[in-house]
Order: structure tokens, then C-alpha cells, then sequence
């Protein structure tokens, strides 16, 4: 950045601080929670869709509601703050909580990590048990998910039941003939570029989740937005009788945001990808947020095009990111309703000459969207712009 970088650099600094400020208060509330409901005991495990439709049924005929958190398992205090908002933000009293943990093969492509994907059933149901988020607490890790229960009635031999459960568990089953497909925009750029078979198979396996789970509200993380908003859009669009809500993105103590795939960094691709990723993000976050407040003398110069802002504050990015030996698969401003991308097609280059207060060029809702690969692990990151 040219000019007034000193005030955007403490800007940033600020940004950081109060981060790290909000993570340490919901860490309090959490403790507090935790206190509070100290004699609660631990959740219900159910292993089968049969078994989870039953226990939905007992909370709706209680007239309790049932809260969905889905997840994939490795469970990191990122998940725990979707249960925390479930049970502090979503639920009333009585409601129940259910959190499923289900490494859906759906949404893997063959040469992707779906069989080294962090799992750990015991750790994350003891991380799920200390939240004690709610008395009526449940883990679903569905043995059967794809298994079709047309087909997979009472006469089956249990070796073929095993088999099947076996192959639903382990790849994207033959016997699955109906998927959930996005189109449109929304599903069209960011990870779907480089992850197309993606958000089919995320769509098709929430679907399932919110009918087996009878869910009347599902908590998702603003670390994965794009999917968050293709939920939205999902339920909107085929009359999905759920309420998504969504939990803020939170990051760990050097900034990355919190994600399973993050055990996978060696030291040294870790550094590199704490120093540069989140840090040019919530930068430019940060320097959007001080242009806003500033009053520019009348005779200032106009901002510059919308675009060439837009492409700017990526090139800054993917720069900081490839210096510090990051890979960029995107780094792509966006309207945070549409996705559509605000920045130029061909880009400019990080190094232009902006004036002051250049940033107010950017709509309202800008938000920036980045995967970056770190020592072959892929990160996401959003900030607000
Ligand atoms: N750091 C985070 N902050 C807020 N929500 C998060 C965070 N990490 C994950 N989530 C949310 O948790 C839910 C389950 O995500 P998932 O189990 O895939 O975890 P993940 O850490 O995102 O894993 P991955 O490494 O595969 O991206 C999603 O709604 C996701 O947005
Ligand atoms: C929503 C989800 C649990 C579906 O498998 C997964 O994509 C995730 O963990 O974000
Ligand atoms: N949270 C994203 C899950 C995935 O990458 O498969």
C-alpha cells in the first residue's frame, strides 16, 4: 500500500487484537456455560438412520426443537463455537442439540484426501460431551448413510448389511442414483472451479442430514461461506422447512482460521501459511474498514474503479501469499449475496499506485474469499471488505 500506511498498518494491528479479544470472550462464555451445566451427562450416540429418525421424534414429541450442527469430524474449537451458538444463540429451553459427524465421500473427488481425513470418533464425541451444551445431546456418526433402506430391509444377511455399510463409508456408493446438484452462480466459481463435483455432494448429503435428522434449525461456520450460502440458496429454492444460521469464522492463536485439514501442516508450512494468509486478509480488511471512516478534503482525487480496487487488494494477497511459498487457488472479491466477483477478469498488478481512501470504491458486502495451498493443504479464509 502507498499512502497512509501507517494508519492502515495500526488499523490491521487493532483488527488483530480485537480478534483475539472476541475469541478470549467466547472462550468465557463457553467457560461459563460449561460451569452452569456442570451436572449434564454425556450425549447419545447414534449410529444408524433409524436410530437418529427415533430420537428426533422423542425430542419434536416433547415439543422441543432439534438443532442440527453438521460436521466431518476432527473436531477443533472452530465446531465447538457452531455447538456454543447452537445451544447459546439458537436454542430455547429444553431444545436439543444434535451434532453429526459423518466424513461424506460425496463430496470428494478420487485423487482428494477422503481416506486420510483426520477421524477420531472417540476425541470428538469427549470434545462434544465437555460442551455440555444442552441436556439433550446427541452424535450422529452414521454407519448407514448411503445405504437405501428399500433394499436394505430385515431379509438382508447381516454380512451383505455389513458390506454395504462398508462401501456407503468408504467411497461414493454405486447405489446412490439421486444427487442434489447446485447451479447458477453461486455454484459456479470460488471452490467450485477447482472442486467441481464439490457441492453436489455437499448438497446431496445436508439434504439427507436435515431429513433424517428432522432438523428445525442447522448451524453452519462462516469459514466455509461459499458452502454456507449454496445451504442457504439450497433451502430457499426447494422449500426446505429448516432455518440455517450461521456462526462467525474463528481462528487460532496465529491467526489461521481453525480447520481439521490444519493438522496436516508440517511447522514450517504452517508458519508460512499463519504469516502471510490471514494476515494480508485481515489487513485489507482492516484498511477497508479505516478508508470507510475517513474524511477526505473536498478536493481529493476520485476513487478509482470498483474493479481495479478489487483486483488490487487480491494481487496484495495472492503476493503475500506466493512469497511465503503459498500456492493461490483463488483469492477473489466478492458480493457476499450473489458471489459474484467484483475485481477485474485479467487482474492488476499488487504494486499499482492508489490514492488515499481508495477502498470506499468497494461496494457494501464486499467480501474477500481465498484457498491457498500450504506443503499440498488447502486453506480457506474470508474476511469483510
Ligand atoms: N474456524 C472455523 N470457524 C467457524 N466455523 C468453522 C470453522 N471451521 C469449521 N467450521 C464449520 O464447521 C462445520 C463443519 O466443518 P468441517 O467439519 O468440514 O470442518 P473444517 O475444519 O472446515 O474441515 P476442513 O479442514 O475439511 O475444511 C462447517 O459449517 C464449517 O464452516
Ligand atoms: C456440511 C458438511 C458437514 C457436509 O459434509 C461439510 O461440508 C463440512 O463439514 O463443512
Ligand atoms: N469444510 C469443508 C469440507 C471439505 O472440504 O470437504
Amino acid at each position: 500500500m502507498t499512502t497512509g500506511a501507517p494508519t492502515r498498518a495500526a488499523n490491521a494491528t487493532n483488527a488483530l487484537a480485537l480478534n483475539r479479544k472476541r475469541a478470549s470472550a467466547r472462550a468465557g462464555t463457553r467457560q461459563r456455560q460449561r460451569v452452569a451445566a456442570a451436572a449434564v451427562a454425556t450425549p447419545t450416540m447414534l449410529r444408524t438412520k433409524k436410530d437418529m429418525r427415533k430420537w428426533a421424534a422423542e425430542q419434536h414429541a416433547r415439543g422441543a426443537r432439534v438443532i442440527l450442527v453438521p460436521t466431518m469430524g476432527g473436531l477443533h474449537a472452530g465446531h465447538l463455537s457452531l455447538i456454543d451458538h447452537a445451544a447459546s444463540v439458537c436454542a430455547n429451553e429444553g431444545d436439543a442439540i444434535v451434532v453429526s459427524v459423518y466424513v461424506n465421500p460425496a463430496q470428494f473427488a478420487p485423487h482428494e484426501d477422503f481416506d486420510t481425513y483426520p477421524r477420531n470418533l472417540d476425541d470428538d464425541v469427549r470434545l462434544i460431551a465437555e460442551t455440555k451444551a444442552t441436556e439433550h445431546l446427541a452424535v450422529f456418526a452414521p454407519q448407514d448413510m448411503y445405504a437405501d433402506e428399500e433394499e436394505d430391509d430385515d431379509n438382508v444377511q447381516p454380512s451383505a448389511r455389513l458390506a454395504a455399510e462398508r462401501e456407503a463409508d468408504s467411497a461414493m456408493p454405486s447405489t446412490l442414483k439421486t444427487h442434489v446438484v447446485p447451479c447458477g452462480s453461486l455454484a459456479a466459481g470460488l471452490c467450485a472451479e477447482s472442486r467441481p463435483h464439490f457441492f453436489g455432494g455437499v448438497c446431496t448429503v445436508v439434504l439427507k442430514l436435515f431429513n433424517v435428522t428432522s432438523a428445525d434449525v442447522a448451524v453452519f461456520g462462516e469459514k466455509d461461506f461459499q458452502q454456507l450460502c449454496i445451504v442457504r440458496a439450497m433451502v430457499r429454492h426447494l422449500d426446505v422447512p429448516v432455518r440455517v444460521e450461521s456462526a462467525p469464522l474463528v481462528r487460532d492463536d496465529d491467526l489461521l482460521a481453525l480447520s481439521s485439514r490444519n493438522r496436516g501442516l508440517s511447522e514450517d508450512a504452517r508458519l508460512a501459511a499463519s504469516s502471510s494468509l490471514p494476515v494480508s486478509m485481515l489487513s485489507v480488511s482492516a484498511a477497508a474498514e479505516a478508508d470507510r471512516a475517513l474524511t477526505l478534503p473536498a478536493d481529493a482525487p476520485p476513487p478509482p474503479p470498483t474493479w481495479e480496487v478489487a483486483s488490487c487488494l487480491e494481487a496484495r494477497i495472492a503476493k503475500a501469499c506466493s512469497e511465503a511459498g503459498g500456492e493461490a487457488d483463488y483469492v477473489t472479491a466478492v458480493d457476499r449475496e450473489t458471489l459474484q466477483p467484483i475485481g477485474s477478469v485479467k487482474g492488476c498488478s499488487a504494486d499499482i499506485e492508489l490514492p488515499d481512501g481508495w477502498t470506499r470504491a468497494l461496494p457494501e458486502g464486499a467480501r474477500m474469499c481465498a484457498a491457498v495451498v500450504y506443503g499440498g493443504v488447502r486453506l480457506l479464509d474470508n474476511v469483510a471488505l
